[in-house]
């Protein structure tokens, strides 16, 4: 058993308005106990345009749901048009937030320098990233999966110390599992997670790799959470489509009741 807390993160993606996102996390806090958050630590990633209205909720209320964003801009202010600063997360006490995930990568055309500028960004504001890694459909055939995510690892922690580092978290999302229902066997998740795990140790020193906390994301589902958290390297999950449902999310964070599927 390692001493990681779990990390049960819902990325809300592109849905939910502020309203909507007011009422789902009143949803999540009134099913929340303490015993909850003493076990798991709680996060969610609402759009940006309803941060205020979680942080108003979780100050106001002290509330122990965690919240960040989606992405951050490599910059910290200027003319850079549509942009959401490092400064303006932090003034709005985002815990996280979710750098390089597939879906800006595929749409967004982010690169391992810009996802690495992102990831020096966070941590030069004082927020902590959500670093999400993995590769498509043809890499898992042709097998090079492990080899493929670690160099988005290697791309993204270049020039970052130590310090900084060790408080990352890392989210192991294969492509292939994002909202396609087809998550990932605990087996398959394990492999690559603990190979991310050695990476760290290889990067920086096995202390720090052990305190990292590897997520696994895609398609996780309350049916699918226990079995996934049984593996050791795997110590919480990145939720989409299963977090928008408050009654799913509330199930997947209470993973130690559900079976071992
Ligand atoms: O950030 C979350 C992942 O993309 C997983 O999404 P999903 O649970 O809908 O497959």
């Amino acid at each position: 058993m390692s001493d990681r807390t779990p990390l049960m993160a819902g990325n809300w993606k592109m849905n939910l308005n502020h309203l909507e996102a007011i009422a789902h996390t009143q949803k999540l806090a009134f099913a929340l106990a303490d015993k909850d958050y003493a076990a798991v630590e709680v996060a969610v990633l609402p759009p940006f345009t309803d941060l205020r209205s979680v942080q108003t909720l979780v100050d106001g209320d002290k509330l122990k749901i965690k919240y960040g964003a989606q992405d951050i801009s490599a910059h910290d202010s200027g003319a850079y048009t549509g942009e959401i600063s490092g400064p303006m997360l932090a003034k709005l006490k985002c815990t996280y937030v979710a750098i390089g995930h597939s879906e800006r990568r595929q749409y967004h055309g982010e690169n391992e320098e810009i996802v690495n500028a992102k990831v020096k960004a966070a941590y030069r504001n004082g927020i902590l990233p959500i670093l999400c890694i993995g590769e498509p459909l043809e890499i898992r055939k042709a097998g090079t999966h492990v080899e493929y995510t670690l160099a988005q690892l290697d791309g993204a922690l270049d020039g970052v110390p130590a310090s900084d580092a060790e408080q990352i978290v890392v989210a192991y999302e294969p492509v292939w599992a994002i909202g396609t229902g087809e998550v990932a066997t605990p087996e398959d998740a394990q492999e690559v997670c603990a190979a991310i795990r050695v990476r760290l140790a290889e990067l920086y020193s096995a202390e720090l790799a052990e305190k990292v906390r590897v997520l696994y994301g895609g398609s996780v589902k309350a049916a699918s959470a226990a079995g996934l958290m049984a593996k050791p390297d795997v110590d919480g999950a990145l939720i989409g489509g299963a977090a928008l449902d408050a009654d799913e999310f509330v199930k997947i964070v209470r993973y130690r009741d559900q079976a071992v599927g």
